[in-house]
Formats: C-alpha cells, structure tokens, sequence
C-alpha cells in the first residue's frame, strides 16, 4: 500500500495534522506494506504514480472553503509563511484518476454555526474533475486563526491514520 499525502498549510497546524495521519497510517500497516509520502502541495507531482493506491488531501479552511489567492495573502500579513500555490489550484492541474481513493480532510475554527469546510469543498472539486472515488473525510480543529490545535486533535489525526491504513489493506470502497 503506498499512500500519497498533499497538505496545504500557512501556520503550521494542517502540516501538524498531516504529519500525525501519516504516522497511524505507517502504525496501522504492515511492516512491509509500502510507503507512505507526505508533500507540501507546492511540490505535489500533478501526475500521481500508478504506485499509488490512496491519496489523501488536506488544507486549511479559509472563507468558508478552500485558500484563495487573495486568503493566503490575508494569512500572511496575519504572520503566515510566505504564499504558495494551494490545493484549489493543484486540483485545478492533477492529472485524474477515475479509479484511486481519494479521501480528503481540512482544518477549522470550532465556531458554532460557522459553515463551510476546505474538506467538502475539496472533495466536490476532485470528483468534478474526474476523481470519481473522491470522499470528504475529517476536520481538525484549531483554536484560532494560527491555531494551535485543539487537545486531542493529534491523537485523533493519527487514530484516523490507522484507521485509513485498515481500509486500505482491505481494499478501500
Ligand atoms: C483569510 C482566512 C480565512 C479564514 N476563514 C475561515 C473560515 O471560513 N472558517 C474557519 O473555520 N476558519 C477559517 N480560518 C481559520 C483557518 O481555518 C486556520 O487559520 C487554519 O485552520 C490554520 O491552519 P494552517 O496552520 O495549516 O494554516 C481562516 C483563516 C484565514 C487566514
């Protein structure tokens, strides 16, 4: 099984999470099982390897879906890093692959009646463009704007990673 990992992150939180799902999804494999590779969306190939059997995609939720341009420059003048492409726009160039599961997940204020995810968003734009398998997976919270995540939120991360690694090794779907 050899998982693919796309993250987005300005302050570091999704970056934290990502990492923590790839660790359960390592965990919860066997010990030969493939690799499991976790890339900024900066430097996500937009051709995914037929090696790949499970692509996993996460980034911040900025104005209710997925960053923009102009929200990442919002991000940086609150102390984000500098502004790199985002996975709106890698979803735009990802070369489709009708068959892969795809699952995605997304970082969030926990704000009462605050809609919208980068999660769902990002999972509708993989499916339009062809990801046939695409599914919205979990959000993780942050406590504010630059986070930092809420108690638990790592744990929760990697216990999805090991559960993610379960379905794939009985075949995903
Ligand atoms: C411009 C901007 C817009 C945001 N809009 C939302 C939003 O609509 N809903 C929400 O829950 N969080 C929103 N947030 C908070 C982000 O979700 C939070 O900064 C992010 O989860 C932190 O992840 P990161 O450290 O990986 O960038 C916004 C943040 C910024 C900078």
């Amino acid at each position: 099984m050899n998982v693919l990992i796309v993250h987005e992150s300005l302050f570091g939180n999704t970056h934290e999470i990502a990492s923590a799902i790839a660790e359960g999804l390592r965990e919860g494999r066997a010990p030969d099982a493939g690799d499991v590779r976790l890339v900024h969306v900066a430097d996500a190939p937009t051709v995914i390897g037929d090696d790949v059997d499970l692509l996993l995609v996460g980034g911040p939720t900025h104005a209710f879906s997925m960053t923009r341009p102009q929200t990442r420059q919002d991000a940086a003048t609150k102390g984000a890093a500098a502004p790199r492409d985002g996975i709106r726009e890698w979803i735009d160039v990802v070369t489709p692959r009708t068959d892969l599961p795809v699952v995605t997940f997304d970082t969030r204020i926990h704000v009462k009646m605050l809609p919208g995810s980068a999660a769902s968003a990002a999972a509708k734009a993989l499916r339009h463009r062809g990801f046939d398998r695409a599914e919205r997976g979990e959000t993780f919270w942050v406590q504010g704007t630059s986070g930092p995540l809420e108690a638990g939120e790592l744990d929760r991360a990697r216990e999805w990673g090991t559960t993610l690694a379960t379905r794939v090794s009985h075949g995903v779907g």
